[in-house]
C-alpha cells in the first residue's frame, strides 16, 4: 500500500525542516511549505519531498495555499502546523496589524487547512490519521512583551480540542507545546543545557503519528518550565 504523505507548514528552517528531514529518514513522503526559496529546500527536494509554496498572511493565501494542496496530493497521513511568527509586541500603532498577522499564521490557517483537508486525511487508506499543532509552553502563564503571539498560540491550543472532538474517531488532534528549544536565530547565545535541539520535539511529533489511542492532548515538552 502506498503511503500518504505527511504536510508540514514552514518546513524549509529550523524545527519543521528537521522533522521534514527525520520523516524523511523514517520512510514517510513529505510536503513541506515555504514563503521564500532558500538551498535548504534544494536539499529537501533532492530526497523526494514535495515543496509549496505558502503565505498564510491573509485568508487569500490560505485560500490559495489549499488549492496547490489539493491539486497535489489526494490523501494526507498528517498535517503538522508548526508555521510561525515569533515577535514581540510592537508599539501601540503596529499592534493591530502584528495581531492579525499573528492570528492569521496561528489560528486562522490552521483552522481553514484542518477543515479543508479533513477529506485529504480521511481518504488515507493507512490505519491512523493525525493533525498535531505546535504551540507554545509560554500558552500557560503568559507572556509579558509577547502578548500577541501567546494569546493566538493559545488560540491554536484551544483550536486542539475542538477539532480533536469533532474529527473523532477517523483523525487524532493534538499539540506539542515546546520551551525553549532552539535559539532564536539572531537571539544572544544561550546555555546549551537549557536549549535542548529540534530533536525532542520529533521524538514527540513520532509518539503521536505512533500512537492511535491519544487525542485531545497538548503535550508540553519544556524541560518542566511551564511549572515554574
Ligand atoms: N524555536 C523554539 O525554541 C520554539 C519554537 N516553538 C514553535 O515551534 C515551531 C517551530 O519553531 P521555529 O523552527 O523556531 O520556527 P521559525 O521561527 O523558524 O518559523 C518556522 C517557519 O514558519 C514560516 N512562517 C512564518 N510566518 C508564516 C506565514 N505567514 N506564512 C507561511 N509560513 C510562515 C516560516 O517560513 P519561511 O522561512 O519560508 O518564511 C518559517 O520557516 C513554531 O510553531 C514555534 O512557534 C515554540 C517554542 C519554542
Ligand atoms: N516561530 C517561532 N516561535 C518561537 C521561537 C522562534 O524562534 N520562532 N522561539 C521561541 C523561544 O522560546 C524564544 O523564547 C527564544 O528563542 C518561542 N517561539
Amino acid at each position: 500500500m502506498s503511503q500518504s504523505p505527511i504536510l508540514i507548514t514552514g518546513g524549509a528552517q529550523r524545527l519543521g525542516r528537521h522533522c521534514a528531514e527525520r520523516l524523511l529518514d523514517d520512510g514517510h513522503p513529505v510536503i513541506v511549505t515555504y514563503r521564500r526559496e532558500r538551498d535548504t529546500l534544494d536539499s529537501l527536494r533532492e530526497r523526494g519531498a514535495i515543496t509549496l509554496m505558502a503565505n498564510f498572511s491573509s485568508e487569500r493565501g490560505i485560500r490559495e495555499f489549499i488549492a496547490r494542496l489539493t491539486e497535489t496530493t489526494g490523501s494526507l497521513r498528517a498535517i503538522v502546523h508548526n508555521a510561525s511568527e515569533w515577535v514581540a509586541d510592537p508599539d501601540v500603532e503596529a499592534a493591530g496589524e502584528t495581531f492579525e498577522r499573528l492570528f492569521q499564521v496561528h489560528m486562522q490557517a490552521p483552522y481553514l487547512i484542518n477543515l479543508h483537508a479533513r477529506a485529504l486525511l480521511e481518504a488515507c487508506q493507512e490505519p491512523q490519521r493525525d493533525i498535531i499543532h505546535i504551540t507554545d509552553s509560554v500558552v500557560q502563564r503568559g507572556a509579558a512583551g509577547q502578548a500577541a503571539y501567546a494569546a493566538t498560540k493559545a488560540g491554536l491550543e484551544s483550536l486542539t480540542r475542538s477539532f480533536a472532538a469533532q474529527f473523532a474517531p477517523q483523525i487524532q488532534v493534538n499539540a506539542v507545546a515546546p520551551g525553549l528549544i532552539m535559539s532564536a536565530e539572531l537571539g544572544a547565545p544561550v546555555d546549551a543545557r537549557r536549549v535542548p535541539g529540534p530533536g525532542v520535539i520529533y521524538q514527540t511529533i513520532r509518539y503521536l503519528l505512533d500512537n492511535d489511542f491519544v487525542t485531545g492532548t497538548v503535550m508540553p515538552v519544556d524541560g518542566g518550565q511551564h511549572l515554574t
